[in-house]
C-alpha cells in the first residue's frame, strides 16, 4: 500500500489526482490532505480518504474545519506553519498541487522525507529551482515533473542521454485570446481571460495561459528542470493541445508526447511511475481529429516569453522576482485595477528594478527566496501607481 499526501487538495489538480486514488482505495493511504479555503470540500475527502490529518492554510477557518470532521478521527490544523508540519509526514508519495510560491516551503518539507514529489507547483521551480533540485539530491527524494508539458519530456527522455538533445520545444495553447486583434486586449476582462480553450483548470493559471505567463514559466522549468540552456528551449502555439512537448535529438529525430488535454494523464504517469498503468482518460482519435496545427509564438505579441528568456540567462534569484511581481500583477488584474497588457509591463519593470540594484545576483537561500518575493510584490503595487 502507498502512503500519499496531496497539498492543494481542493484545487484542480488535487482534485484529479484524489480522483485517481479514490478509484483504487486499497491502493493507497492517504497521510495529508491540505487546502486552503475550501473547507466544505476539503473535509469531505478527508473524511472520504480517511486522511490522517487535513489542514487549512487558513488559521481564521480551524474551527470550521475541526466542526466538519468531528467524529472523523481525522486530525485537524490550519495556518502556514501546520501545513508545512503535515507536508514533512513522511508519506511514498506527495502531490504539490498549491498554486504559487505558498507552494514551494510546504514542497521543500515534502522532499525532506527523501520520498517521491510529484511536482505540479511550477512556482517552486521558477523561484527556486536550484535550490529545490538540490534539497532533493541531499535528502535521497525523487521530483517527478506533473506540469503536461514536462511530463512529456520527461515521457521522451525516458533511455535517452542528455548529450544527445538538441531541442526541447514545449507547446502553447495560446489561451483564451489566441485569435484576438492585439488592440483589443487591453479591453480584455478576468473572466474571459479565465476560459481556456481546451483544459480545465484554476482561474490563475488559466488566466497565465491567456497572458503566456504560464508558458514563460514553463520554459523556464523546462530549463531548471532537464537543466538545457534557454537557446535550446522554445514555445509553439498549438491551439489544439494535443501534442504537449517535442523532443529533437542530434540525429534529426523528434520525439513527441501526444494525449488528450487530460491532467490525469500526467499525475497518473508520476502516480504509477515507473510503471505505466491503465488509466480513466479519453483516448485520442487522429483521423477524427485529422489535423494538428502549429503557429509561431510571437514574443513580441507575448513579453512573458521575452522576459521568460532574460530571467532563464540571468539566473540567480531572477526567477523569485518574475514570479512574484507575475502573482501580485495577477491579483490586481483579478481586482479590475489594471489591464491585461499592464500585467507583463509591470513584470518587466519590477525585474528591471530589483536587477539594477543587484540584489537579484544573491545566493539562493529559503530566506533570500522569500526576501525577493514580497520586495517584488511591493515593487509590482508601486509599479501599478506610477501608471
Ligand atoms: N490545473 C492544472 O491543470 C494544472 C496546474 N498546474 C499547477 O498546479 C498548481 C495548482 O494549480 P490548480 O490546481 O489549477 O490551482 P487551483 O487554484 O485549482 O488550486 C490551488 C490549491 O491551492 C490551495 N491554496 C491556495 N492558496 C493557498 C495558500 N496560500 N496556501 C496553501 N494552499 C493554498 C487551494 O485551496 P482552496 O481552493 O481550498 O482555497 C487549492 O487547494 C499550480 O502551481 C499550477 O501552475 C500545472 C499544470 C496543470
Ligand atoms: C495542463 C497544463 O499543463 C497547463 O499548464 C497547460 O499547459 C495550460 O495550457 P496553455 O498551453 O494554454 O498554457
Ligand atoms: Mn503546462
Amino acid at each position: 500500500m502507498k502512503s500519499v499526501s496531496i497539498l492543494g487538495a481542493t484545487g484542480s489538480i488535487g482534485q484529479n489526482t484524489i480522483d485517481l486514488i479514490a478509484r483504487s482505495p486499497d491502493a493507497y493511504r492517504v497521510v495529508a490532505l491540505t487546502g486552503g479555503r475550501n473547507v466544505e470540500k476539503l473535509a469531505d475527502d478527508a473524511r472520504r480518504l480517511k486522511a490522517a490529518i487535513a489542514v487549512t492554510a487558513e488559521p481564521a477557518l480551524y474551527a470550521e474545519l475541526a466542526e466538519r470532521l468531528e467524529g472523523s478521527g481525522v486530525e485537524v490544523a490550519a495556518g502556514p506553519q501546520a501545513l508545512v508540519e503535515a507536508a514533512s509526514r513522511p508519506a511514498d508519495w506527495t502531490m504539490s498541487a498549491i498554486i504559487g510560491s505558498a507552494g514551494l516551503e510546504p514542497g521543500l518539507a515534502a522532499i525532506g522525507n527523501g520520498a517521491t514529489l510529484a511536482l505540479a507547483n511550477k512556482e517552486s521551480l521558477v523561484c527556486a529551482g536550484p535550490l529545490l533540485l538540490s534539497e532533493a539530491k541531499q535528502a535521497g527524494a525523487r521530483i517527478l515533473p506533473v506540469d503536461s508539458e514536462h511530463s512529456a519530456i520527461f515521457q521522451a527522455l525516458v533511455g535517452e542521454d542528455m548529450a544527445a538533445v538538441e531541442r526541447i520545444t514545449i507547446t502553447a495553447s495560446g489561451g483564451a485570446f489566441r485569435d484576438w486583434p492585439e488592440e483589443r486586449l487591453a479591453e480584455a476582462t478576468a473572466a474571459e481571460a479565465a476560459t481556456h480553450p481546451n483544459w480545465s483548470m484554476g482561474q490563475r493559471i488559466t488566466i497565465d495561459s491567456a497572458s503566456l505567463f504560464n508558458k514563460a514559466m514553463e520554459l523556464i522549468e523546462t530549463h531548471e528542470f532537464f537543466g538545457v540552456p534557454s537557446s535550446a528551449i522554445d514555445a509553439v502555439i498549438h491551439p489544439e493541445s494535443i501534442v504537449h512537448a517535442m523532443v529533437a535529438f542530434r540525429d534529426g529525430a523528434v520525439l513527441a508526447h501526444l494525449g488528450f488535454p487530460d491532467m490525469r494523464h500526467a499525475i497518473g504517469y508520476a502516480l504509477n511511475w515507473p510503471d505505466r498503468l491503465a488509466l480513466p482518460v479519453p483516448r485520442l482519435d487522429l483521423v477524427k481529429l485529422a489535423s494538428l496545427t502549429f503557429r509561431d509564438a510571437d514574443e513580441r505579441r507575448h513579453p512573458a516569453l521575452r522576459l521568460a528568456r532574460e530571467v532563464m540567462d540571468a539566473g540567480g534569484l531572477s526567477g523569485a522576482a518574475f514570479n512574484g511581481a507575475k502573482e501580485r500583477a495577477l491579483d490586481l488584474f483579478i481586482e479590475g485595477r489594471i489591464t491585461f497588457p499592464t500585467m507583463a509591463a509591470i513584470v518587466e519593470r519590477v525585474l528591471d528594478r530589483l536587477s539594477a540594484s543587484g540584489d537579484l545576483a544573491g545566493a539562493m537561500t529559503i530566506e533570500a527566496v522569500r526576501d525577493i518575493d514580497e520586495r517584488s510584490r511591493r515593487l509590482a503595487d508601486e509599479a501599478a501607481a506610477e501608471r
